[in-house]
């Protein structure tokens, strides 16, 4: 059974076809990547399986269940930037969405169970590097710091089901790289099924055990918005870290031909974009 599944799905904003016939399967533990040219829906098939959006037509399960219809504590999302809370220090923004998960009554945690909470989120702060700035406030960390804040955030609701909007969009190049480690640690140590959606196609063939790629299939030169994006490739990936042996190996032709399509598919996309 797939951990996800997605049968012919399509999201139409004021009837305009955004996704249209998305069929998917994931297995758990996963990290599947997924790149398109901008605009083509990417965001919104990651809040569609938080339940922040939900699927004009199809079905959409998670662990043989539908979908819950709002966003519950297995599924995480990161996003590109200002998913922390800005007037909580470090060790507020990791204590505060634990306690109000676990204490649903008052919002706090008192006693052994805080003391518990707090142990956990030491331990964190550890294995993210953040330990040093506990106290500090997010504006006064640097933007790879903050994106570490918001996957250990993440991270602590133990979700099944981890989302990754460019999480690292905006960061320099070594600090992508620092994040990509650090990310595919604790990928590997917590088991969770991955969905990430980036722009660069490099990151997503260094870190994902599946690509797949998200474009218009069917095209009305005078209706350019009659049609949704649909999946057009989806491909196993090997990865030198992987300790996996089940994960079948994409040959560097085809890797080739992916990344040309996609430059040729941003290319003609950018020539229809409005000026
Ligand atoms: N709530 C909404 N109401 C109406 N249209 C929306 C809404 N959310 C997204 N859209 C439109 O849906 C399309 C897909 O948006 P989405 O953000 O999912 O694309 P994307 O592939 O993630 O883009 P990018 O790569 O630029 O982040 C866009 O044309 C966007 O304007």
């Amino acid at each position: 059974m797939s951990f996800v599944a997605v049968r012919d799905v399509a999201v139409s904003y004021d009837e305009t076809p955004i996704l249209e016939r998305i069929n998917l399967d994931i297995d758990e533990g996963a990290f599947v990547t997924v790149v398109g040219a901008s605009g083509c829906g990417k965001s919104t098939f990651l809040r569609l399986l938080l339940s922040q959006e939900s699927a004009t037509r199809g079905t959409i399960t998670l662990a043989g269940e539908p979908i819950p219809d709002r966003p519950t504590p297995d599924r995480g999302i990161v996003f590109q930037r200002y998913s922390v809370f800005p007037h909580l220090t470090v060790t507020e923004n990791l204590i505060l969405p634990l306690e109000l998960a676990r204490s649903r009554h008052f919002g706090r945690l008192f006693g052994a169970r805080r003391k518990a909470l707090c142990t956990e989120v030491d331990d964190i702060l550890v294995r993210i590097g953040l330990a040093h700035a506990s106290d500090r406030y997010p504006a006064q960390l640097s933007g790879g710091m903050q994106q570490r804040l918001a996957i250990a955030q993440a991270l602590l609701m133990k979700p099944k089901l981890l989302l990754l909007d460019e999480p690292f969009g905006a960061l320099d190049p070594g600090i992508r790289r620092d994040m990509h480690e650090l990310l595919l640690a604790l990928w590997e140590e917590i088991g969770m099924t991955v969905l990430m959606v980036t722009h660069d196609i490099a990151e997503a063939f260094k870190l994902g055990t599946r690509l797949i790629v998200f474009d218009k299939v069917r095209h009305d030169p005078d209706a350019p918005t009659a049609y949704g994006a649909t999946i057009t490739y989806d491909l196993p990936l090997r990865r030198p870290s992987a300790q996996r042996t089940d994960i079948a190996t994409a040959s560097v032709e085809a890797a080739d031909a992916l990344d040309q399509t996609i430059s040729l598919l941003t290319n003609e996309n950018r020539k229809g974009a409005p000026q």
